[in-house]
């Protein structure tokens, strides 16, 4: 991202940040509450179109990124609230994320369309591999409300992973995990850094610090730090920004 701005209504979210996530990296951006993470994040995919500034995608201003075009930019995104269909089964829901790699479409095959047959056995295969990779593979043909929420939140990485990005875009992927889950969940980021680049909004700072190789800090919408988590960490405005906004919660 370059100069980017975003305004709603007289609120400054986002004010000339700028970023970018190298090749093979995860980069966490951080900040205390309404410092811009969710704007931030929400631009990234296409949801909202900053007023100035803009998304670079291997070095091609995007004109007006929209979220249906990230597969074709290789890239992907899971969301806070998990987005499964409850009435389909964990292997449909992560075949769903990789529509954009059929000729027929997934929705045809579910629809059961015969000329989708042949099409879809590659992508059954593909998203298997990716149950498997994620150790969920068990719960294939299960129905995501009879599975407890830290499976839910590995299907729908599942269903992002499915359409092989080079960019995965994670918002608050450890929100309501125990701690033994958030230490898996880093497990599977790491190993995922050999196929593609993460950029990774989280509030948990266990798992930001230990994970990302570099950190940008947003405040009031503007960048205020950034680097690796251990310069981050002793930065005396990263401190401020955070002790102010204990402050604020406990008065
Ligand atoms: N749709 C909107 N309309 C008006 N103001 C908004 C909108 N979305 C965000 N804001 C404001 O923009 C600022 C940044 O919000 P944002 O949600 O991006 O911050 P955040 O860092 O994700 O916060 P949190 O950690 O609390 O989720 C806040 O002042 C927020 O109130």
């Amino acid at each position: 991202m370059t100069d980017v701005t975003v305004e709603f209504g007289g609120i400054t979210a986002l004010s000339g940040v700028g970023l970018t996530v190298g090749s093979g990296e995860i980069l966490g951006v951080i900040g205390p509450n309404g410092a811009g993470k969710t704007t931030l994040f929400n631009v990234a995919c296409g949801l909202v179109r900053p007023q100035a500034g803009s998304v670079v995608r291997s070095g091609e201003p995007i004109a007006r990124l929209r979220p249906k075009d990230l597969p074709q930019l290789g890239m992907s995104r899971t969301l806070q609230g998990l987005g499964l269909f409850d009435r389909m089964s964990v292997l449909d829901n992560v075949m769903v994320g990789a529509d954009h790699l059929s000729t027929t479409g997934v929705v045809g095959a579910l629809l059961g369309l015969r000329s989708a047959g042949r099409d879809t056995a590659g992508l059954r295969d593909r998203a298997l591999g990716v149950l498997v990779e994620l150790g969920i593979d068990r719960h294939a043909s299960r129905y995501p409300p009879s599975l407890p929420y830290a499976v839910r939140k590995k299907v729908a990485l599942a269903r992002a992973l499915v359409s092989e990005p080079t960019l995965l875009l994670l918002d608050e992927p450890a929100s309501g995990l125990s701690d033994a889950e958030m230490d898996d969940l880093a497990a599977t980021m790491r190993s995922l850094t050999t196929r593609m680049s993460i950029l990774l909004v989280e509030h948990h700072m266990d798992l930001v610090m230990s994970v990302c190789d570099h950190l940008v800090v947003l405040d009031f919408g503007k960048v205020i730090a950034r680097g690796t988590p251990d310069l981050v960490r002793r930065d005396p405005a990263v401190l401020a920004a955070y002790l102010g906004d204990e402050v604020e919660r406990e008065g």
